[in-house]
């Protein structure tokens, strides 16, 4: 063939490829629910939100309806816009149980063998179990709430000795991530700087690196696992990432193991699980390490995040946070801090709590669920692989379900009837909904109560601060200014005392 005759053909041939590509694309795009047209082979790239995702989905679920989806390079992507569209997913078992593959964080870098990310299996079932065991139901997690009070009234001290707003997220942290250790290991955080959180939080950070969408092209072509470490430099980075992921999952388990051969071990999840085993082979006392690992991760920076928007709710809402000071008032008499026991006496703080769960997503986007087989939801296919978004955030602000979605306004949750209750949406679904859902909950009642108790959360200098979140899997309110002052004399002597566990 002529190199005249090839020049003229080449095009032709690549514009016949480009329709047939097209067409087989359309064909498959077809059986998926309805979503944004893309481009031959790329699909949606270009459609695809860099930020505030959860916006532009809920575009598209406007547009398009609860149960739309793109596909990114073949890959199909199912955004469930709607809370029917998430029950419809609940009735179809285990099959949208698992997580995507991503091999930078999840083979490389560890955090495969913990739960956030581990496949769904044998293993998955055996971690949840012990989460079920310790911290399923609140009667089971009561053992650990005089610690969660304990934490809390450290919290207060924090917060009276270091009023300034921008102490106040690192104080949260502190706090969550103390119940957590306390929890799990029986380790108290130091005042300074501690090293097991420092550790841990090293590590977390490592998983939120590793897990930037697009950050490492590993995830998008697995095959570059067989790379050599020379031609490929992102496996030196995940073998300094292992080691700290390696570190963050013994060294507070050696600490509670330690504790407990001395006979010093308080009531922890680690030595509660330990005790529970006669005999245990090496498997299982990995099971125990990693699912005990999977607790900070999964709610130290969750917890924090939900109580840093509370402090903005105040800001923003003086007349619910009078409102809630005059029943804890009424309740307590300014005698003692509120405990958790008294939850059913304040009706109208519990509704704070429900209202803070609806009002600030944690979570925007949940975490990501794929499909394990082929499936057909309410007549659309779902291909095996897919993967499965929940914007939890279009829900949490559907003014359908909750008119005026920004408002901060906890009677909703007390009208009758009442508005749907957001723990049915903001803790995700299926057999992965968040297992730590009722110690949330403690630990924000808790926190709440004891905090409106003796502060008055008040706005800052400034403007008036705009509730806004920021990126990322686990989102924050954005900063803000405000001024925490004690409510009373009294408030500081209360603060003061002594800690009762
Ligand atoms: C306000 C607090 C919290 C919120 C809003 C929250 C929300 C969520 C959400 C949306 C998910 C994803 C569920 C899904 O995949 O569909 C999740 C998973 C998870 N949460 Fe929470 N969470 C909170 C606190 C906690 C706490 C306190 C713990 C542990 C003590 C915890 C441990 C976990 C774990 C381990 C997972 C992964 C579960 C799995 O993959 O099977 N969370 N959480």
């Amino acid at each position: 063939m002529s190199s005249t005759t090839t020049t003229i053909l080449a095009p032709i041939v690549g514009i016949i490829s480009l329709v047939l590509v097209q067409r087989l694309f359309q064909r498959q795009r077809g059986s998926l629910p309805p979503g944004p047209t893309g481009l031959p082979l790329i699909g949606n790239v270009l459609d695809m939100p860099s930020v505030t995702e959860w916006l532009t989905f809920a575009e598209w679920g406007a547009k398009w309806g609860g149960l739309c989806s793109a596909t990114l390079l073949g890959q199909p992507i199912v955004i469930l816009n709607s809370a029917s569209a998430m029950e419809e997913m609940d009735t179809k078992g285990s099959v949208f149980s698992t997580r995507p593959r991503l091999p930078m964080a999840g083979e490389l870098v560890g955090y495969d063998q913990t739960l956030v990310l581990m496949p769904y299996g044998a293993r998955f079932r055996t971690f949840r179990k012990h989460f079920a065991k310790l911290l399923g139901t609140t009667g089971a997690m009561r053992q650990f709430v005089p610690l969660v009070e304990a934490e809390t009234h450290r919290f207060l001290k924090r917060v009276l000795s270091k009023p300034n707003p921008e102490h106040l997220s690192g104080h949260l942290r502190k706090l969550t991530g103390g119940i957590i250790l306390r929890m799990t290991y029986g380790i108290e955080v130091q005042e300074e700087e501690d090293p097991f959180v420092t550790l841990i939080e090293d590590a977390n950070d490592n998983f939120n690196a590793a897990t930037v969408p697009g950050a490492f092209l590993v995830d998008v072509f697995p095959a570059m696992l067989h790379l050599p470490e020379f031609l490929a430099p992102f496996k030196r980075t995940a073998r300094i990432w292992a080691l700290a992921t390696r570190n963050m999952v013994e060294a507070p388990y050696l600490f509670a193991r330690r504790q407990m051969s001395a006979g010093t071990a308080p009531i922890s999840f680690v030595s509660s699980l330990l005790e529970a085993e006669e005999k245990m082979s090496q498997d299982d006392v990995n099971d125990i390490k990693y699912t005990a690992s999977s607790l900070y991760g999964g709610g130290a920076d969750t917890t924090a995040a939900s109580l840093y928007a509370f402090f903005l709710a105040m800001v923003l809402a003086p007349d619910v946070q009078r409102k809630a000071q005059a029943e804890i008032d009424s309740v307590i008499g300014g005698a003692r801090l509120p405990v958790f026991s008294d939850r059913d006496q304040l009706p109208y703080v519990s509704a704070v709590v429900t209202e803070l769960l609806r009002w600030h997503s944690v979570a925007p986007l949940g975490v990501p669920h794929a499909a394990l087989e082929d499936t057909v939801v309410d007549g659309y296919m779902i291909p095996k692989g897919s993967i499965i978004i929940a914007n939890l955030w279009n829900m949490l602000n559907n003014p359908e379900m909750y008119p005026s979605p920004a408002t901060f306004d906890p009677a909703r949750h007390l009208a009758s009837p009442a508005q749907r209750d957001p723990r049915t949406l903001c803790f995700g679904f299926g057999r992965r909904v968040c297992p730590g859902k009722e110690l949330a909950e403690a630990s924000l009642f808790v926190c709440i109560a004891m905090a409106l108790a003796v502060f008055d959360i008040e706005r800052g200098t400034g403007a008036l601060p705009v509730h806004e979140n920021t990126q990322g899997t686990i989102s924050h309110a954005k900063a803000f200014d405000c001024v925490v002052r004690p409510r009373s004399e009294k408030a500081v002597t209360l603060i003061s005392g002594d800690i009762r566990s």
